[in-house]
C-alpha cells in the first residue's frame, strides 16, 4: 500500500504532494515501483494537527482520486469522514482505511457497506485518551486486540463483509514506541480476529528513536526506509496482508527476499 499524502501537515512528506498533479505523479510512480495499491489521505494525522475542514479534505483527495482510478489505479482514501468516504467511493475509490476504526464519525461504516466496499478498522483511542498522554494499557497486545474485534463487530453490525475488512494495529496512534514494538513482536496475537492485518511503520517517530545519533538527535524521517525495509520482512514473515509504505520500491525488495526465503525446497 503506497501513501500518497495530499496534506501541507503530514509528518513526513507534508506539502511534498499538495498539488494535484504532483500527487497522481507520485501515486503513479509507487505504482511503477510495484505499489498494489494506493493510499489517498487528505488529514494529517500527526500529532497536534489541526483538522482541515470536510470541504478541504474533499478539494484535497477527490481530484487526485479520481485521476488516478481514471489510471486504472487500485484506490483506497485514508480517512474518518462518511462525506469524504462516500465522495471518494463515488469516484472510483475501492477501500476507506480509517484511522479511528469507526469511531471518529460511525457513519463511515454505513457508507462502506452500502458501497460494498473495503475497509480497514485501524486501532486509535478515543481523543481524550490520546490528549491524557498515551493511553494507558494493561496489556497493549491484548488491549488493541479485544478493541480491534469491537471495531470489527461495529462493521459487521453495518452490514460490512467479512471478506472486506481488514485490520490495523495502528503504530504511534495513542502508543508509545515501546507499544509499537510489542505490537510488532505479537502481530500474530492479532491472528484470533482471522482478517488480513495491515502494518503502516514507514518513517514513524519510533525509528527514528532507534535509530538516533549518539548525540541523542533522531534519525531524519526521510532516513529510515531500510530501518522500514527490515520491519517490512519482520511483517511479512508474521504472515500479514499488507504494509503501508512511502518508498515501494524498497519494500518490495524486501518482500521479494522473503518470498525466495520461503520458497519450498521442491520448488527451487
Ligand atoms: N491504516 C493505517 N493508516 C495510516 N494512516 C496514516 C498514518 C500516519 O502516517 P503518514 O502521516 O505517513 O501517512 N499511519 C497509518 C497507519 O499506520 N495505518
Amino acid at each position: 500500500m503506497g501513501v500518497v499524502n495530499v496534506t501541507p501537515d503530514s509528518f513526513s512528506d507534508g506539502g511534498r504532494w499538495l498539488d494535484p498533479d504532483l500527487a497522481v505523479a507520485r501515486g503513479l510512480q509507487l505504482l511503477e515501483e510495484g505499489a498494489d495499491l494506493l493510499d489517498v489521505g487528505g488529514e494529517s494525522t500527526r500529532p497536534g494537527a489541526t483538522r482541515p475542514l470536510v470541504v478541504e479534505e474533499l478539494d484535497r483527495v477527490l481530484p487526485v482520486i479520481e485521476a488516478l482510478v481514471a489510471e486504472g489505479a487500485p484506490v483506497s482514501v485514508d480517512t474518518m469522514r462518511s462525506e469524504v468516504a462516500a465522495a471518494a467511493l463515488e469516484r472510483g475509490a475501492r477501500m476507506v482505511n480509517d484511522v479511528s476504526g469507526g469511531l471518529g464519525d460511525p457513519a463511515v461504516l454505513d457508507v462502506v457497506a452500502d458501497a460494498d466496499a473495503a475497509y480497514v478498522a485501524m486501532h486509535w483511542r478515543a481523543h481524550a485518551d490520546v490528549m491524557a498522554g498515551h493511553a494507558r494499557y494493561d496489556d497493549v497486545v491484548a488491549d488493541v486486540v479485544t478493541e480491534l474485534g469491537q471495531r470489527v463487530d461495529a462493521a459487521l453490525a453495518a452490514g460490512i463483509d467479512a471478506d472486506r475488512l481488514a485490520v490495523d494495529p495502528g503504530l504511534g496512534f495513542a502508543k508509545t514506541a515501546d507499544h509499537n514494538w510489542a505490537l510488532l513482536r505479537r502481530l500474530d496475537a492479532l491472528a484470533v480476529l482471522d482478517l488480513p492485518v495491515l502494518v503502516g511503520s514507514s518513517r514513524k517517530s519510533f525509528l527514528g528513536t532507534l535509530l538516533a545519533s549518539a548525540d541523542g538527535t533522531p534519525r531524519p524521517a526521510l532516513e529510515r526506509e531500510d530501518a522500514n525495509a527490515a520491519l517490512t520482512t519482520v511483517a511479512a514473515l508474521a504472515g500479514v496482508w499488507a504494509v503501508r509504505v512511502h518508498e515501494a520500491g524498497k519494500a518490495l525488495d524486501a518482500l521479494r527476499v522473503v518470498e525466495r526465503w520461503l520458497l519450498p525446497e521442491d520448488q527451487e
